[in-house]
């Protein structure tokens, strides 16, 4: 068993736990939150999706002890796009809590970085304030994928549609995902490699379509690396959670890019 299998186990018995809870009252004052799929567009410098992780099933203990919230405003005063919250509990030490305390805090776009199985779960990261939720295409089969898919949509829920093979890349594009994160990250493997960025956003053909590399980017390297592509974003975790100089570090990573990429278009 795969850990990916593992978690989407351990997803199946909270779903169960939701369905008996009564879905709390939703949290967000009554902001308008940018969509990405549009502010994502036309960007002079890559646009950074900023995440909060305590600690992961690869990594261990990142920063325990962080406060969500105070790392949240850091990272919007240095110039995110969007903030990502990891709210898996047991895999990975978040929470809705930390979202809905974030989303108090913040007026980004925010990310609900989970493992969803069932629309119940889009109901709650949309009570605690999520604008994005996450679609990971390995964990889920077409039917389900688009179910999800729509229920999001309709809500106004944008989906960030996360894949790591031309096989997922094929189903997220015959989805018609609008945003598609390609994960550098193996979730069955845990192997990071920065090139199946490169190897993935060639496939999409359509250039209203937000793409985002996540995943293992540590250095503004590693930034012209996965820019090579016409990407519009990146989503990054462990080194912004452990750095000691966030606006240096996004002074970095934030490279100029044209046209959502660098250097030319899809
Ligand atoms: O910490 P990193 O290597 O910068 O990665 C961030 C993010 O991409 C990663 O947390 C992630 C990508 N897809 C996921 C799916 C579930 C949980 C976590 C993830």
């Amino acid at each position: 068993m795969t850990i990916l299998d593992k978690i989407i186990r351990q997803k199946e018995i909270e779903v169960e736990l939701l369905k008996k809870q009564p879905l709390p009252e939703f949290s967000g004052a009554a902001k308008s939150i940018k969509k990405i799929e549009h502010s994502f567009h036309n960007t002079q410098q890559m646009n950074v999706i900023a995440e909060i992780k305590r600690s992961s099933p690869s990594k261990g203990e990142i920063d325990m002890a962080v406060d969500p919230v105070k790392q949240a405003k850091l990272y919007e005063s240095c110039g995110a796009g969007a903030i990502s919250v990891l709210t898996d509990e047991t895999f990975f030490n978040g929470s809705m809590e930390d979202l809905r305390n974030v989303r108090k805090a913040v007026d980004l776009p925010i990310l609900c970085k989970d493992f969803m199985i069932d629309p119940i779960q889009i109901d709650h990261a949309k009570a605690a304030g999520a604008s994005i939720i996450l679609l990971i295409v390995a964990a889920l089969s077409d039917n389900k994928l688009q179910e999800l898919f729509e229920y999001a949509t309709h809500q106004g829920i944008e989906v960030l549609c996360e894949v790591h093979d031309a096989n997922e890349m094929t189903r997220a594009i015959e989805l018609g995902a609008t945003i598609i994160g390609i994960n550098n990250r193996n979730l069955k493997t845990f192997e990071v490699d920065l090139s199946a960025t490169e190897q993935l956003a060639s496939m999409v053909k359509n250039p209203d379509t937000i793409l985002i590399s996540e995943s293992g980017i540590k250095s503004r390297d590693d930034v012209i690396q996965v820019g090579k592509e016409d990407i519009n974003g990146i989503l990054v975790g462990e080194t912004l959670m452990r750095s000691n100089n966030i606006a240096a570090l996004f002074n970095e990573l934030k490279i100029p890019i044209t046209k959502g990429g660098i250097p030319n278009a899809r």
